[in-house]
């Protein structure tokens, strides 16, 4: 069977499977309002018929295109994201929807004080990119993605953040890359972002210069987040465990969650002491719980050896910060606890960056077949994800052997991968019955 008889039959079979689920609730690219399934999770089956759906489309994309068209189309696709700064930075989806949802071209353009033809020009790429709807020649309307670009949740901020001084910092990769001093530091002040604003985004923000940008990041990121939360929330077992302890908890928000969720879960939260007040802030109206012991904000440095002992020991966004050998030593470190409480397991919980392995005897297999279910979910946005972060934040991401190997080599066993319904998961480890202390 050929590739494309291959996809076909897949995209198929798959296409039926998720419209049988589907049946009441199709998502629409005309209508204005929200999907269920933009804000609620799809239920693990047909998510994983969407996927396949997905990765396979992306790669009928691929076969149909004549090579000189798809690799003209890839070296211009920055032009989405070009597009889509123009729409959030002139209110396009507000300034549509203050006007009873529908504007025309002449009248959009005289809104934003800006030229007709240019702004038509960009908003035809959107259309195509499924952002917006052309309902009549040169007559705009928001349909669902365009109308949660109206200000207010943060998802402007967002593709603001990521147009725009995101965006800027990608064509320093390759600079970064072909740098002999820089090109293996995961560093912040080496990165990418520092090329082009002169200092890490974390420093930037608090600069004049970069006061947009921390507007954008404070106001942006928790609207993504809201949708990390909801598969971290749903996609792991929590109250199989009584303690939970995160470690480098950031602000706590991911355990207030929990703590939400499953009231009876404790939760400790460990920072370094200048965190301490900024969780304390997260956990406002959570004073009795607090007194009670069923949440607890601790110092504690995980450069040292752990004393809390727990059930669970959650690590987000952790090690993705340093290289394998001192990300082990972190885990490593966990390992005075563990020994008083050989039950506990240790979560952690990243981007785990997608494979596409296509052997000689599966060239001819649909790319859903191939895709490994021990990654991240959504890969072609966690490939973009990917590498975006390392150039705004630097850090190292990683495939799933990377960090099953970091867990290894901190002298932990791997025991299962939770494939969360987002673009991060959790690889669960625990102490070896002999461990190699
Ligand atoms: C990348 S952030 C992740 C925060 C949080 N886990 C989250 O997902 O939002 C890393 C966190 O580790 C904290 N941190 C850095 N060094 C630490 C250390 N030696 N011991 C404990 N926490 C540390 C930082 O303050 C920061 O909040």
């Amino acid at each position: 069977m050929s590739l494309l008889a291959s996809l076909l039959n897949d995209i198929a079979a798959q296409g039926k499977r998720l419209e049988e689920f589907l049946v009441d609730d199709p998502p629409s690219l005309y209508e204005p309002d929200a999907w269920k399934y933009d804000e609620e999770l799809l239920p693990r089956e047909p998510w994983e018929a969407c996927q396949a759906l997905l990765a396979d489309c992306e790669q009928l994309i691929s076969l149909l295109m004549p090579t000189k068209l798809k690799l003209m189309y890839e070296s211009i696709s920055n032009n989405a994201a070009v597009a889509l700064n123009v729409a959030c930075d002139l209110k396009i989806a507000d300034k549509i929807a203050e006007h009873r949802g529908e504007r025309t071209l002449a009248d959009l353009a005289k809104d934003c004080q800006t030229d007709q033809h240019k702004l038509g020009c960009t908003m035809r790429l959107l259309t195509h990119r499924h952002i917006f709807v052309e309902v009549k020649p040169d007559v705009f309307r928001n349909n669902r993605h365009s109308s949660e670009l109206i200000s207010g949740n943060g998802a402007r901020e967002c593709c603001l953040l990521e147009t725009d001084d995101a965006y800027k910092a990608g064509p320093a990769w390759l600079t970064v890359m072909k740098d002999p001093k820089r090109m293996h530091s995961i560093e912040a002040k080496d990165g990418a972002f520092a090329e082009v604003f002169g200092k890490g985004v974390l420093e930037h923000i608090f600069t004049p210069q970069g006061a947009t940008c921390m507007t954008n990041m404070t106001v942006g990121v928790p609207w993504m987040s809201t949708i990390t939360v909801a598969a971290t929330r749903s996609d792991l077992a929590w109250d199989s465990y009584a303690t939970i302890c995160d470690v480098g908890a950031g602000l706590g928000s991911v355990m207030l969650e929990v703590k939400k969720t499953y009231p009876s879960v404790n939760v400790i939260c460990q920072e370094l002491e200048h965190m301490i007040p900024v969780m304390q802030k997260t956990f406002e109206g959570y004073e009795n719980e607090i007194s009670k012991g069923g949440i607890a904000l601790k110092v504690h440095d995980y450069f040292t050896p752990q004393e809390t002992v727990a059930d669970a020991y959650w690590l987000r966004g952790v090690i993705r910060e340093y290289e394998d050998a001192t990300a082990a030593q972190v885990l490593a470190n966990l390992k005075p606890a563990l020994r008083k409480n050989p039950k506990a397991r240790v979560f952690v919980n990243e981007l785990f960056i997608p494979r596409l392995t296509t052997t000689a005897v599966a060239a001819r297999d649909a790319a859903s077949q191939h895709l490994s279910k021990q990654q991240s979910g959504w890969p072609l946005v966690t490939q973009m994800q990917q590498l975006g972060g390392q150039q705004l934040f630097s850090g190292k991401e990683r495939t799933f052997d990377e960090i099953k190997k970091i867990g290894e080599s901190a002298g932990l066993r791997f025991v299962k991968y939770h494939r969360f319904r987002m673009f991060t998961g959790v690889a669960e480890f625990e102490l070896p019955t002999s461990p190699k202390l």
